[in-house]
């Protein structure tokens, strides 16, 4: 074991209110806007495959040139209560936006760059609006934060002369300030979800980072981080030298689940970010290049998190004029139609500390000791669904949990473990199962147990 001195600021899993909410809140949206999102990932009117936001990288394109995008952006069909509203009616609970993404461009007005909104035909506080109407329909608002800066002079990518340290020192004392000034000007703010940390500067700055997560935490009680801010003195990322967690939870599931049937997963808070297309963070013009995901799919990931104990954060990516293509608006209709019926397995809801099963997922409530949800993807061909649970538990009903939540029948193959007869009750999938159990002491659990 090495002496980590820079490591975990707090025991984890944290059981303060403000992570509380955090975890139960499930489901969250991640956006991703700015100047990217302008030229669409096509460039002097060839189409760049890759990632849209790193268009200025893929298409050799001069930081002079990309820099002027700034006086195009003008998103004249921002409105971001409309946005506000699509977003609380696709049924997320919080939402995570790009205040400034590797090109360096930042979407509030910043006293330590030229290089923001406020330097554009918008001119506006366009991330304060945004702040406010997702606060005002109910949606707790996180700040994503790109370290890595494209555009500022004192990035460098290692430190390998004294000219590289003095620039990056003052790279450092810019990070510290944005930061501090964005906590200072939206402080309803409940987390910082900070990217572009893979670089060797950064690995080499491990106390600064534990300094830095030490500093916005005392700004912002409460505030949460993700586990990619953080390095410890020996360049150690997401887990310190011993392997343990820093951080608040842990963020390297981007574009990739666990296993679903890995427990270990479960042991602690985790995020899940995911995109709709293969590979697309910001506003792609052309959706044919790879598939785009269905709304069952992303469906099925967020039940997947909420049983091994992890959010999703799904991402949207709008246009340079601040509208959303009819494709992801679409997509977040559909969700929501889902969430309407069945948010109740997803909200405070995580891992109900049984093995996957065929059919689906278990989920439960953290309110709840008697009560399982199995969300159904996988239909059994025998039309009875197995269902394996702990030893000694016996299944009081098992109903749907669409109306009029129709009872399966019951047929005990074990102790504990039973096969639910499906009911030929109509419900859109994919659906719940609700698994009421006996409670412990209660006279047919005592009875059962004498025989
Ligand atoms: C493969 O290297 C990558 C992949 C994704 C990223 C960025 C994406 O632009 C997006 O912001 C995602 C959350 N982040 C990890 C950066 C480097």
């Amino acid at each position: 074991k090495k002496e980590v001195k820079y490591g975990q600021l707090t025991e984890l899993p944290r059981q303060d209110e403000a992570m509380k909410k955090w975890r139960s809140n499930r489901f969250g949206q991640f956006i991703h806007w700015g100047l990217y999102a302008i030229p669409g990932g096509i460039w002097e009117g060839k189409t760049y495959k890759y990632a849209a936001e790193f268009l200025k990288s893929s298409a050799g394109i001069s930081t002079a040139t990309w820099d002027s995008l700034q006086y195009q952006f003008n998103p004249v069909k921002f409105d971001a209560k409309e946005w506000a509203k699509m977003a609380k009616d696709m049924g997320v609970k919080y939402v995570t936006i790009t205040t400034k993404h590797h090109e360096g461009f930042c979407l509030w007005p910043s006293k330590y760059t030229d290089f923001d909104i406020e330097n554009t035909p918008y001119r506006k506080d366009l991330l304060g609006e945004f702040i406010k109407a997702y606060n005002e329909e109910g949606i707790d608002v996180s700040l994503y934060y790109s370290v890595l800066d494209w555009h500022h002079p004192d990035w460098r990518y290692k430190l390998n002369t004294e000219e590289d340290k003095a620039a990056f020192e003052r790279l450092k004392a810019f990070t510290e300030n944005q930061l501090l000034e964005l906590l200072e000007r939206y402080p309803t703010v409940k987390g910082l979800w900070f990217d572009g940390t893979w670089d060797q500067c950064w690995k080499d700055n491990g106390k600064f980072s534990y300094d830095l997560e030490k500093k916005l935490k005392e700004k912002n009680p409460g505030l949460i981080v993700n586990s990619r801010m953080r390095a410890d003195e020996y360049g150690s990322r997401h887990f310190d030298s011993n392997g343990v967690l820093m951080g608040d939870y842990e963020s390297g599931y981007e574009r990739r689940l666990p296993n679903p049937w890995d427990v270990a997963v479960t042991k602690n808070d985790w995020e899940c970010c995911m995109t709709i297309p293969e590979n697309q963070w910001g506003y792609h013009k052309d959706w044919t290049l790879t598939h785009i995901k269905t709304s069952n799919e992303l469906i099925e990931m967020l039940v997947q998190c909420t049983s091994q104990n992890g959010n999703f954060l799904l991402n949207f990516g709008p246009r340079g004029e601040g509208n959303f293509r009819e494709k992801e608006v679409k997509l977040a209709k559909e969700i929501g139609d889902w969430m309407d019926d069945n948010s109740s397995v997803i909200y405070n809801c995580g891992y109900a500390g049984l093995k996957k099963q065929s059919w689906g997922y278990f989920t439960k409530s953290s309110d709840s000791d008697d009560a399982i949800n199995m969300v159904v993807f996988n239909k059994p061909i025998n039309g009875k669904y197995r269902v394996k649970l702990n030893k000694g538990s016996i299944i009081k009903r098992a109903y749907l949990l669409s109306k009029p939540k129709k009872s399966f029948n019951l047929e005990e193959i074990a102790n504990g473990e039973y096969f639910l007869d499906d009911v030929k009750g109509k419900c859109k999938d994919p659906f719940v199962i609700i698994i009421e159990l006996e409670d412990k002491d209660s006279k047919k659990f005592k009875q059962k147990a004498l025989t």
